[in-house]
Order: structure tokens, then C-alpha cells, then sequence
């Protein structure tokens, strides 16, 4: 849904249960068209293979796994090896920690090739992410509508994640609350986030 004011970058967008920030403009258009451009073509984007009821499933949108000195990740059933860095991973994520404050030494990349491709509800809540730490979402690309949802009470909390933008989940979000990226089939362009993660 379109606001008819911005909101606050120091507006906590949860009610409750959590922190999350938002920062529309974090990177200028021309730097995101750059961004998109380069991570299009220098991440080695693979589907992604998830354990459902024991079956390895592909999904339709593509993933990367960045760390620092190949720190192995579990999510969705499978451990993976980080790639290391690029220098414009470096860039991006020397940004985010200057403003998030902390360091990150983990990344999940996402690709999405239009608005058939989604992320379904889930936590970011994996053994190996530090617990309450904060994750930072950076997305290039088409805008997509991004949603939580509370655990227990079911709320729901949602915010269009912009081109350039940088979202902050942070306190007690993954604990109480679930996220999704919902498909939408007006959506044709393809949409780039970068999740930077502290692990253990
Ligand atoms: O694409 C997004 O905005 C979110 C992806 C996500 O939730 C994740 O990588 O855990
Ligand atoms: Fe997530």
C-alpha cells in the first residue's frame, strides 16, 4: 500500500515484539542502477535447494552465500561454504555497518527474475545467526511489497521495499515475527536483495 507521507527512518515499523527501520534512499538511483548491474552479473546466482518433508526442492529464485573465511551456514536443511567478498559486496556492506553500527560477516544474496519469484513466511532465526542480532536487507531492482507477521497475534506489518532502500531487523524480530516477499504477477523486473547477517 502507497503512504502519502515517507516514513520516518526513525520510526520503528513494528507495533511490538521487535525492531525494524527503513531507509528509502540509502543508495542514490544511479549507485542502485550500478549495484544492479554489476551484482547481476559477478554473483554466481544458483537456485536454491531446500529439505521439505526430506525432498530436496529447487527453488525459482536464486541465492548466494557470502562470508568471512568460509564459514559454513546452515538454512533450510543444507550447510553452505561462503564465497568470499567482492569488492563491491566490501562497498555495500562497509555502508550498511557505518550506519547499522556493527559488523557483518555473513550474506545471503537473493534473485529474483520477475514477480512470480517470492521468498515464502519465514524467520530468520537459524542456530548459527547470533540471536536478536540485527539483520540488514538491501534491495536493487523492481520495488516489492515485504511483510511480517506476528507469531502469535497474527498482525500484519507491511512496507514497499524501494530501489536503494536498507531495512534494519533488529531486538526481537525473528523470535516473534515472520517475513515474507509476496509474488505479485504485475512485478516483470527482476529485483536484487542483499541480507548482511552476524553469525556465530
Ligand atoms: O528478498 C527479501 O527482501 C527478503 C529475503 C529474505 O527474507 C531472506 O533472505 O531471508
Ligand atoms: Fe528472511
Amino acid at each position: 500500500m502507497l503512504s502519502l507521507f515517507p516514513i520516518s527512518p526513525d520510526q520503528n515499523l513494528l507495533p511490538y515484539d521487535g525492531e525494524v527501520f527503513y531507509y528509502a534512499d540509502f543508495f542514490t538511483a544511479q549507485q542502485s542502477h550500478e549495484f544492479l548491474r554489476i551484482l547481476t552479473d559477478e554473483i554466481p546466482w544458483k537456485h536454491d535447494e531446500v529439505v521439505i518433508f526430506g525432498k530436496v526442492i529447487q527453488t525459482l529464485r536464486k541465492v548466494a552465500w557470502y562470508a568471512d573465511y568460509e564459514k559454513p551456514y546452515t538454512y533450510s536443511g543444507r550447510t553452505k561454504i561462503g564465497l568470499p567478498w567482492t569488492p563491491t559486496l566490501l562497498l555495500i556492506k562497509s555502508a550498511i555497518e557505518k550506519k547499522a553500527k556493527i559488523a557483518f560477516n555473513g550474506g545471503l544474496m537473493n534473485y529474483y527474475h520477475d514477480g512470480n519469484e517470492g521468498a515464502s513466511w519465514h524467520a530468520d532465526n537459524e542456530k548459527t545467526i547470533i540471536p536478536n542480532s540485527c539483520i540488514a536487507s538491501v534491495s536493487f531492482g523492481a520495488a516489492r511489497k515485504f511483510e511480517f507477521k506476528h507469531k502469535q497475534t497474527e498482525e500484519k506489518v507491511s512496507v514497499t521495499l524501494a530501489p536503494g532502500s536498507l531495512l534494519l531487523m533488529q531486538g526481537t524480530t525473528q523470535t516473534h515475527w515472520i517475513h515474507a516477499l509476496p509474488k505479485s504477477k504485475k512485478i516483470m523486473e527482476p529485483r536484487l536483495n542483499l541480507t548482511f547477517r552476524q553469525m556465530i
